[in-house]
């Protein structure tokens, strides 16, 4: 190969060299998954073969059970799929115990992920690590390897420096706080929080407390329980659960307006980290930005243009200097048409496809509360209900409930499963999308251009939600505070929002269709995410680029060109 053909993305001479090596870890679900693998595709199918060299190769790194779940792998001659073994609960009831997965994540993955490492390293060195933040472990294996990292954000960039800020929330007296009647949230089984309870001996047992009435066990001051003790005696024990100040629902209204990048935003607008699972979990994710800060660079899903001040915000405050915006991280690549869908690959996935060609432009309301928590049964009945009086047709995805929903909805809607969402939302005639406000599904409907009825759930679906109605305007707010929204109110919004002649409808839909347009140059040539995916390869993937310390001997905070001879 002569020595002069440069490589276009590097820029360096190609001589037929090894190619570089990334190995890419994503957090196990599907709203992190998804993304991941988008980004694997992107940067394999732009270096894939520059005259018949291969100048990268990407190896995707899933557990058993979600090699299994994504299907046929990629058809991409330089990504390739390795797993480890499913040593974390199964996906398909991670959200029956989510603080139990999140700990499993953060405890057991970090040995079988190294050990595939050692393995891979043995044939082809790695240049670099591209890993979910919240594997803080990745970090940690990268910077003893001496290969560089660089974390993945899967959610806003916005949660992002909450999270990265948060010390500011609690020097200020905004953490803790109880939010009581803020959001709401329930998962399928009762909630539960860990608690420690002092046994004969001065010794301590550890238990789960769970809360079965619905009610978060955090807004209890006090509970009895029922202990049995080593003797096979029981006795009650009375215990409180510190710290819970007094419940303060005015709490929810107080203004933050000290998060860099953030307009002022009220405490009941934060990821739901004040109670409940989401503080049960709020360790392992601060210790996650422990680790994030020891990452070569950081890569959001997201484009600049979406939140800009946040993103200048946290380049001018984070101490490693790579921040890249590379998305939307979204499989807008395998859409041939934008508008309409004309072919599909098998009649599974036909039907719903005609189904949507059946109906006018804009007419139908997409539903999809995301893939991995559901709502109360009342409040999932009184969405049903709601959304059927309002007389719009609509796709409902409704996963292991779409024969209930099916037939509690008639005739006027289609309930389906799963579907393949980002073609749903740019086929021509969906014209709503109820969303629970996944970062992902936020990305793909500002990417489609269709307003947002907005019911987050859970985390940092609840800022997600002011991004979109709050900030950019594309979306209305559906969810009440921590109550059950009713049919009434359900129906009535749906209807505002799909009246395609309503002012305040026609208003979204222009500003959708703006940012769906900046989106779509972010994307192309010269584009802001084109622009930075660039720059990862030239500052990640230039000649074997390993992590060896900088000039002022901090070894944590800098890249350096060192080659391969470095490994080892
Ligand atoms: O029928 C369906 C339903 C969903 N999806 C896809 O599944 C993904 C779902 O991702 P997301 O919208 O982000 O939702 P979750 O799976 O709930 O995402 C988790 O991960 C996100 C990114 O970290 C967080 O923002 C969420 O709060 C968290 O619940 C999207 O790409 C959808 O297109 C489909 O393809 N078909």
């Amino acid at each position: 190969m002569p020595p002069e053909t440069p490589n276009p993305v590097t820029g360096e001479a190609i001589s037929g060299g090894p190619p570089r090596h990334v190995v890419a870890m994503p957090y196990p679900g599907r709203g992190h998954v998804n993304p991941m693998m988008n980004l694997c595709k992107t940067i394999a199918t732009k270096a894939a073969t520059i005259n018949n060299v291969t100048t990268l190769i990407i190896t995707l790194v899933l557990t058993e059970e979600w090699t299994a779940l994504i299907g046929e792998p990629p058809d991409l001659p330089n990504l390739r799929i390795r797993s480890i073994p499913n040593v974390i609960p199964s996906e398909l009831n991670r959200a029956a115990d989510f603080a139990g997965f999140l700990r499993a994540v953060y405890s057991k993955m970090e040995g079988p992920f190294e050990r595939l490492l050692d393995g891979l390293e043995a044939h082809h060195p790695v240049d670099a690590i591209v890993a979910d933040t919240y594997l803080a472990w990745a970090v940690a294996v990268g910077n003893r390897r001496n290969i560089p990292v660089v974390s993945l954000w899967t959610m806003s960039p916005s949660v992002f420096s909450v999270f990265y800020h948060f010390h500011l929330l609690e020097h200020k007296g905004h953490f803790p706080a109880d939010l009581s009647g803020g959001a709401g949230f329930v998962t399928r089984n009762a909630i539960s929080i860990p608690i420690s309870i002092p046994t004969y001996g001065g010794a301590r047992e550890n238990f789960e407390f769970h809360s079965t009435s619905g009610r978060d066990p955090h807004s209890l001051s006090v509970f009895m329980i029922f202990v049995e003790n080593l003797h096979g005696d029981f006795s009650w024990w009375r215990g409180v659960i510190l710290p819970c100040p007094a419940p303060d629902s005015e709490r929810g209204d107080e203004i933050v307006d000290y998060i860099p990048g953030l307009s002022p935003t009220r405490l009941a607008d934060f990821p739901t980290f004040f109670s409940g699972v989401g503080r049960e979990v709020l360790g392992l994710a601060l210790d996650a930005f422990v680790w994030v800060r020891r990452a070569q660079g950081l890569m959001f899903t997201s484009f600049y243009e979406l939140e800009p001040r946040v993103i200048d915000a946290l380049k001018s405050t984070l101490p490693f200097s790579p921040i890249y915006s590379v998305g939307p991280l979204i499989p807008h690549n395998t859409l041939a048409d934008h508008t309409t869908r004309s072919t599909t690959k098998n009649d599974h996935v036909d039907y719903y496809f005609k189904w949507l060609d059946s109906h006018p432009k804009s007419s139908v309301l997409y539903v999809s509360l995301g893939s991995f928590l559901s709502v109360s049964k009342e409040q999932m009945d009184e969405i049903i209900a709601g959304v059927h009086e309002s007389g719009v047709p609509f796709l409902w995805v409704a996963r292991g409930d779409a024969e209930r929903v099916q037939k509690a909805c008639g005739e006027k809607g289609l309930v389906v499963p799963w579907c393949d969402q980002l073609r749903v939302l740019c086929h021509g005639s969906v014209g709503g999308f109820w969303t629970h406000c996944g970062w992902n599904s936020t990305l793909e409907g500002v990417f489609a251009g269709v307003p947002m009825l907005t019911f987050p759930i859970f985390y940092d679906q609840i800022p997600d939600r002011k991004l979109i109605v709050d900030e950019w305007k594309i979306g209305r707010k559906v969810v009440g505070a921590g109550e059950v929204v009713k049919r009434a109110e359900i129906a009535s919004i749906v209807k505002e929002v799909m009246d395609l002649e309503g002012e305040e409808s026609r208003e979204m839909r222009r500003r959708v269709g703006e940012l769906s347009e900046s989106c779509r140059r972010a994307l192309a040539d010269e584009g802001s995410s084109e622009a930075d995916i660039n720059a990862f390869f030239r500052e990640f993937l230039r000649s074997g680029i390993r992590r060896d310390g900088d000039e002022d001997g901090d070894e944590n905070s800098s890249l350096r060109g060192d080659g391969y001879e470095d490994e080892g």
